[in-house]
């Protein structure tokens, strides 16, 4: 059976179309703005504990469980953002990848230093060194 040119060219046009949308809607969605960029790290630099978190998140609501009421930290000493509840979540958590590597909720920073996820932030807790981290930040 003999294909028609036409027939193959179409296709092949139909295909580049199709997988352009694809990787854009894929690979597109993986880059923050620089402008993001920049907002996120004010966002880190601007405050003394920064928590990027997601609020059906078990890892965050024990990170938020440590910093809220164990450490009884009050709501105005930590920029908390609810990725999943704000508009610009989802660039502003590729733009933490960008930052720091990590695109996992919690994302914990104090005084502009990258802590990383609930894991570590419990980790300091464990080994006491969370305290002198906290009321440095604090002063
Ligand atoms: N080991 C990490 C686990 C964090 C984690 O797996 N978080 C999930 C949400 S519960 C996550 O960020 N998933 C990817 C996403 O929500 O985009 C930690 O201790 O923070």
């Amino acid at each position: 059976m003999e294909i028609s040119k036409p027939l193959v060219l179409v296709v092949l046009i139909a295909t580049v179309f199709v997988f352009r949308r694809f990787f854009s809607s894929v690979f597109g969605s993986m880059t923050a703005s620089p402008e993001t960029v920049q907002k996120v790290q004010g966002f880190i630099k601007d405050n003394k504990i920064f928590v990027a978190s997601k609020t059906y998140c078990p890892y965050c609501q024990a990170t938020l469980k440590l910093l809220f009421e164990d450490k009884k930290l009050s709501k105005d000493q930590v920029l908390l953002l609810q990725l999943d509840t704000i508009k610009e979540g989802s660039e502003i958590q590729e733009a933490l990848q960008e930052i720091t590597g990590q695109r996992t909720v919690p994302n914990v920073f104090i005084s502009g230093k990258h802590i990383g996820g609930n894991s570590d932030l419990q980790a300091l807790e464990s080994s006491g060194k969370l305290d002198a981290l906290l009321q440095k930040a604090l002063a």
